[in-house]
């Protein structure tokens, strides 16, 4: 099943430098694992903002919650999740 989801950062201005490196640095060894996975193929910054656009690879909406709550930003993440169909029009489907 895919998934379109888009994450907006939102790290507290007063969390310690320490504490902000450690996150982003703990967010980006999670990502690249599941990228490895083949669950995450497609991962974008929106020019200009501090967020994304993902495409998730995952077999329910379950696995999705389940990998979307093990990011180390989880807490600071505002999370849109739009669940994708194949469109009857799509010359590749
Ligand atoms: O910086 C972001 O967009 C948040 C994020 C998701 C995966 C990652 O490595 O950073």
């Amino acid at each position: 099943m895919l998934y379109h989801v888009r994450m907006d950062v939102r790290i507290p201005h007063d969390m310690a430098a320490g504490e902000r490196a450690d996150l982003i640095a703990r967010e980006k060894a999670y990502a690249q694992e599941v990228q490895r996975s083949g669950r995450w193929p497609h991962l974008w910054r929106i020019a200009g903002e501090y967020a994304n656009i993902s495409i998730f690879d995952v077999a329910s909406h379950d696995d999705l919650h389940d990998l979307l709550s093990g990011l180390p930003l989880f807490p600071y993440l505002e999370i849109a999740v739009t669940p994708l169909a194949t469109h009857p029009s799509d010359i590749n489907a």
